[in-house]
């Protein structure tokens, strides 16, 4: 299964072009890492993989499938979504909400399978909140609201799952600990596409990575190869250094005094 972005652009209404000639494809299993600096356009692409905009120009392919022309269902079933921000409206528990992920695969006023239950505690086991099941979604901090909508993506078994700025309201250990639970859902098969404000997070993760530029331009490199000092201290107009570790084999990024 291919995941394939083809001569992507997009306006606003009000004419605010953000983006155009995005062209990137993904497999399943493989992460693809986004950056840009701040109103770049990185939630409004990945709204666009998401199908909750429309692009301007160009078209989303699942293998030939344009996806404007798939079925709310049968988009889910393919394409999982974590948006940055996540306001609930009522106090579902967790494991009710998790439970959400698996509404494509319900018929009307059907109870959940036993196929369902399992894809439910496999999600929440993954992202280790099982012991949460029975609280309130709205009693829950931001950092463990985002884990749990990524358990729900989860449990949507999508081919896909997008990451918008997954680390945003996590503390350090549970930044850490959403990177390598990013690779273990590669490892386990899914594809990822991931935005980030940190650099270092892309380097952890290597792989692939798109630069969207202020100006809406967008540009594709091998992590090692393509991010350099100077890109990165260009992009985001503050010098930055990288350092390569023998203990961790790879760059670690870092700003400067
Ligand atoms: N409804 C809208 N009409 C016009 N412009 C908009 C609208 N919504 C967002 N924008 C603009 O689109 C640009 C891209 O916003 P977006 O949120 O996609 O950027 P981002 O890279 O995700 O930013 P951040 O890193 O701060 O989250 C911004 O300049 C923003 O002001």
């Amino acid at each position: 299964m291919n995941l394939r972005i083809v001569e992507l652009g997009f306006a606003y209404p009000n004419g605010n072009q953000i983006f155009t000639e995005v062209n990137f494809s993904l497999k399943k299993g493989e992460i693809f890492t986004i950056l840009g600096p701040n109103g770049a356009g990185k939630s409004t692409l990945l709204n666009c993989i998401g199908n909750l905009s429309e692009p301007t120009q160009g078209g989303i392919f699942l293998e030939k499938d344009n996806i404007k022309d798939l079925s709310l269902r049968q988009f889910a079933m393919r394409i999982g979504y974590v948006p940055q921000i996540h306001q609930p409206t009522y106090a579902f528990t967790v494991e009710e909400f998790v439970a959400m992920g698996r509404t494509p695969y319900l018929s009307a006023f059907k109870k959940l399978s036993l196929q369902d239950q399992r894809m439910i505690e496999e999600a929440m086991e993954l992202v280790r909140i099982t012991d949460l099941r029975n609280k309130a979604y709205t009693q829950l901090s931001g950092g463990e609201r985002q884990l749990v909508t990524i358990a729900r993506a989860i449990a949507q078994e999508p081919d896909f799952i997008l990451l918008d700025e997954p680390t945003a309201h996590l503390d350090f250990g549970n930044q850490i600990k959403t990177m390598k639970l990013v690779k273990k859902l590669s490892d386990q098969g899914y594809g990822v596409i991931m935005t980030t404000h940190n650099p270092d997070q892309v380097f952890f993760i290597g792989g692939r990575v798109g630069v969207l530029n202020r100006s809406g331009t967008f540009e594709i490199g091998v992590v090692d190869q393509y991010l350099s000092e100077d890109l990165l201290s260009r992009l985001y107009n503050e010098p930055v250094y990288l350092f390569y570790s023998n203990q961790l084999n790879r760059n670690i990024c870092t700003a400067g005094a």
